[in-house]
This record gives structure tokens, C-alpha cells and sequence, in this order.
């Protein structure tokens, strides 16, 4: 949906330019008119040939005739109509030297430059107010929803963030910031075909224009991508495979393995290289959790809720198919996904499990690292199930954050802490909340002897965690985590924080 506010705005402002520009040129015509030489000055200075002097005689009789008829029509007019009262500015350019056709005529010209200045003064009100967003009444808002006028209420929508975003300057008088908040809100449910525990949730966490620009993301898919896997096959070999196949593909900068697919002639999952296990369609934050892990060959490490795979089959090629991979899930029926992706990439280093993930350590003893790809609302991943819009409720946030709180404590016990080559947790969720999130990294660090580390990304890729946010105040050191935003990095919204558990004396 495109904007047109901001459109009219727009034009309205060249109007108004266009006035001034008008109002300029008035100005320079009597400015023109005072410099310019009187017809005597004109005569005498005429340096053209003796031949044109009658026709000169002729033109002045002519002119002369009507001047003389229009001095006689001036001298109809009274004073009064000719200077109105409420015209006093006027009347004072006026000097008593100048004969009635002259002062007619630039009565006329000043009269013209007042109009239009008063017409600009006007318009440039109007704009301000314009500005200053009236709120609509409660009538107007039942209406504009009840009819569907998803247009009307875009553009509120956009016009209520440009108040939020300025509102010393725009809102209008005696209305509160909560009014036009909550409007917004309202607004958003409509447009967005979203509750409003979500409208809320997002105002809250991102402000109102980040909230817009959020739930706008989310109307469009984000970019295919693939994950190389590297045991069959490299990034530049692949990537000119598919580009020979009518793939329009990318390398992506921050990830030694990950390419980007801007368009494809063929079905970009069932080409011979995808059916050969040489890449894994995968979305780009997830590659986050596993480059965080940073897995090494030869090492036991446990993927405590893996299924459909895909982060599995990137740990196992980092670990060069080498060492011990778990792959654990309580589903049984999502991990037939884990078998085919591990059969179909070419891994042999790893044992597919179906615990509950509240069984580790206790069935399998310390592993090197751990990763808790918790279980979440799936708030980040809009794009991808749009259900979740209207299906979520606070409620869905606790109880996700309770098995989120448990399920890491369990990590946390499950790795040794004197690995010589790891002793990492790594926690990630596709939600945006801070709840499944911060909260539950700061609770891990009050629980246990762990500490958060940074993540080897690129300088820039991703944003900070939160710290400060609302009511939470977390550990300072939480700043280390690293978010993904559909808004912000065209990535699904994704979460992932490292901890190295330290050893208990
Ligand atoms: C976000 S998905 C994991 C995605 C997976 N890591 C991947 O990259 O393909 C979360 C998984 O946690 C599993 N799960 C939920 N509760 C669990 C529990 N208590 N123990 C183990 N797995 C659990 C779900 O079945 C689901 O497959």
C-alpha cells in the first residue's frame, strides 16, 4: 500500500512554492515598472532611423487618445472605490503625482500581489495544520473499519507515527500521546489483520515507526537462501552450477557458506545439486546460531532441539563429519525431517534422539557445547506464518518462556565446563520478545556459574540485546547477544546469545 499523504503534502508544498515564485515575480514587475523609462525618456532615446518618426507620431496620438478615455472612466470611480477602506495599505503606495490611470494600474498589480500573499499565508496555515494530526472522531474510526477502508486507515496509520515521531510540533491540541498510541494500535489490528496483544507487543518493543516498519516487513517473504554444504561441495563451484541453470544467485558477505537467490528458472529444491545434498535451503538467521557455537572437529556436541535439521546438518559440516553430533527432539514425527536432511547432505558423525530435552544430561553425560534451539512463539517469522499474527497471546509467552528457562539450565548442566576445546552453550530462538530472550539469558546468569561471550560475526551484522528495556534491567553483558530484524536486516526476526560455563570449585 503506497502512501498518499505524504504525496499531497508534497504537492501542496510545491503549490506554495509556486505562490511565492508568483508573488517574486509580481514584486519584480513593479520594481520593473518604477525603472523603467517613461515615454518621453523612450522618444528620446528611440535610435531608430528617420523612416519609423510618423509611425512613432501615429502610435502616440493613438496612445495618447486612450489614455485620455481612460482617465475619463477612472474619474467615475470615487476615491472610496478606488481606495476601500480595508485597502489603507494600499492607498498609502499611492502618490499624489501619479495620474488615476497610473495609480489604477498599479492598484490593480498590488491588490493582485496582496491577494496572493494572503492566499500563500493561508495555505502555509492549512499545511501546519495539516501537520498537527486531528485525531478522527470515534464515529469516523468505527466507520473507516467497519467499511474496510484499509486505504484510510494506512494512511492514518502513517500520519499517527509522523505525530508520535514530532509530537511537540504536530499533535493536535489538548490529545494525549497514550490517544494517539492507542489509536495507532487499533489501526494496526486492521491494517495488519493482527490482535492486539501483537500490535501492542511490537509498539512496545520497537516504538511506533519501528513497529510499522516491523509488521510492514512481514507482508513480504524475505530472500531465499542457501546454505552450501560444504562436505560435497564449495560456495563458488555451486554458486556457478545453479547460475548455469537459470539461478540468479549471490554470495552473502558476512557467511562463508551462504548464497542468496534472486530469481530461478528451475525449482530451486529440486534441482540435481539440492537432490545431491550439495546445499540446505535455509534462512540466514539461523546460520547465526551455528556460526555463534563455532563447532570443532572431533568434539561431542548436542543439538538438544533439532528438528527439521537444519542447523544439525550445519553443525555436522563445520565438525567436518567428524567427533559426535546429537541430534535430539521430543517430536518424533519432526525428526523423520532430521533423517532425510542427514541422509540427504551426506553426514555420518551423527545420532538422531528423542528425549525430552529435560533428560540431559542424565541419558547422555557432558558434551563439549550445546545448543538449545529453544522452542518459541515464532514471533520473528511473521512472514513465513502469518497465523501467527492472530494466534498469540501473553499467555503463549510464558508458557514458552517456562520450558525456554528449564530447557537452558538442562544445556547448561550438559556441557563440561573443563572441555578442552568448548564448554559453550548456545541459545537461540526465532521470537522477538525479550521475555524468551534477555529474560531468559539473565536468568541463566543468576542461576548458574555461566558467563556471556561475544559472537564472532562480522563488526555491524545484527544488533545489540537488549539491556534496558521497559521494566527488565539485565545484565550488562546480555548487550552481547545479537538480534535480527525483518525491518532491519531483511532477515527473519532471530535471537542468539553464547554462554562458556565456567567451571564450579
Ligand atoms: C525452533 S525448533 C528447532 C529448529 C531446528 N533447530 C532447526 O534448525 O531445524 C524447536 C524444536 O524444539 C522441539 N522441542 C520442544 N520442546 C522440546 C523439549 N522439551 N525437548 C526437546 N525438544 C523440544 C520442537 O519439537 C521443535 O522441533
Amino acid at each position: 500500500m503506497k502512501r498518499t499523504s505524504q504525496d499531497n503534502k508534497m504537492k501542496k508544498s510545491d503549490t506554495t512554492q509556486d505562490m511565492v515564485e508568483d508573488i517574486k515575480n509580481v514584486e519584480t514587475t513593479e520594481e520593473l515598472k518604477e525603472n523603467l523609462p517613461t515615454e518621453n525618456t523612450k522618444n528620446n532615446n528611440n535610435n531608430e532611423g528617420e523612416e519609423h518618426k510618423s509611425d512613432e507620431n501615429v502610435k502616440e496620438e493613438e496612445k495618447h487618445k486612450r489614455e485620455e478615455s481612460v482617465k475619463e472612466e477612472v474619474k467615475e470611480e470615487s476615491a472610496e472605490e478606488l481606495f476601500p477602506s480595508e485597502d489603507e495599505d494600499i492607498k498609502d503606495e499611492f502618490s499624489d503625482e501619479e495620474t488615476p490611470f497610473e495609480q489604477s494600474a498599479k492598484k490593480t498589480n498590488l491588490k493582485e500581489a496582496k491577494i496572493k500573499a494572503e492566499a500563500a499565508e493561508e495555505m502555509q496555515t492549512n499545511i501546519a495544520a495539516e501537520q498537527r494530526h486531528t485525531l478522527p472522531s470515534g464515529q469516523e474510526i468505527i466507520h473507516a473499519q467497519e467499511i474496510g477502508d484499509v486505504a484510510t486507515i494506512g494512511t492514518r496509520i502513517r500520519e499517527i507515527v509522523a505525530v508520535l515521531c514530532d509530537f511537540k510540533a504536530r499533535h493536535e491540541e489538548g490529545r494525549s500521546r497514550q490517544e494517539y498510541i492507542a489509536l495507532l494500535i487499533q489501526d494496526m489490528q486492521t491494517y495488519y489483520s493482527c490482535n492486539e496483544f501483537l500490535a501492542k507487543l511490537v509498539v512496545d518493543l520497537f516504538g511506533p515507526k519501528g513497529a510499522v516498519d516491523f509488521m510492514e516487513a512481514n507482508e513480504a517473504p524475505r530472500p531465499v537462501t542457501i546454505r552450501v554444504n560444504t562436505l560435497k561441495s564449495r560456495r563458488r563451484e555451486l554458486a556457478q552450477k545453479l547460475i548455469n541453470r537459470g539461478v540468479n544467485v549471490d554470495m552473502i558477505e558476512w557467511s562463508k557458506s551462504g548464497l542468496v537467490v534472486y530469481d530461478s528458472q528451475v525449482p530451486i529444491g529440486a534441482t540435481p545439486e539440492y537432490l545431491a545434498g550439495q546445499y540446505i535451503l535455509q534462512s540466514s538467521s539461523s546460520w547465526v546460531s551455528v556460526i555463534a557455537l563455532a563447532p570443532q572437529p572431533n568434539e561431542k556436541i548436542l543439538d538438544m532441539c533439532a528438528a527439521p535439521g537444519g542447523k544439525t546438518t550445519h553443525i555436522a559440516a563445520l565438525m567436518k563429519d567428524t567427533g559426535i553430533l546429537v541430534a535430539n527432539d521430543i517430536s518424533k514425527d519432526r525428526l523423520k525431517a532430521v533423517i532425510g536432511n542427514v541422509h540427504r547432505l551426506g553426514i555420518t558423525n551423527t545420532i538422531i534422539t528423542n528425549y525430552d530435552g529435560h533428560e540431559f544430561p542424565k541419558v547422555m553425560g557432558q558434551f563439549d557445547r550445546v545448543l538449545v534451539d529453544a522452542p518459541c512463539t515464532g514471533l520473528g517469522i511473521i512472514s513465513r506464518d502469518a497465523a501467527v499474527k492472530l494466534s498469540k497471546s501473553e499467555q503463549d509467552i510464558k508458557d514458552c518462556t517456562r520450558i525456554q528457562k528449564e530447557l537452558i539450565l538442562h544445556a547448561i548442566d550438559s556441557v563440561n565446563p573443563k572441555s578442552k576445546t568448548g564448554g559453550y552453550v548456545v541459545y537461540s530462538t526465532c521470537s522477538i520478545t525479550v521475555e524468551e530472550n534477555e529474560a531468559v539469558i539473565d536468568y541463566a546468569l543468576k542461576k548458574r556459574n555461566v558467563k556471556v561471550v561475544p559472537i564472532a560475526l562480522q563488526d555491524g551484522v545484527g544488533e545489540d540485546g537488549y539491556v534496558n528495556h521497559r521494566q527488565y534491567r539485565f545484565h550488562p553483558s546480555v548487550k552481547m547477544a545479537k538480534r535480527f530484524f525483518p525491518h532491519i536486516q531483511n532477515m527473519d526476526g532471530f535471537f542468539v546469545c553464547k554462554l562458556k560455563v565456567n567451571v564450579t570449585h
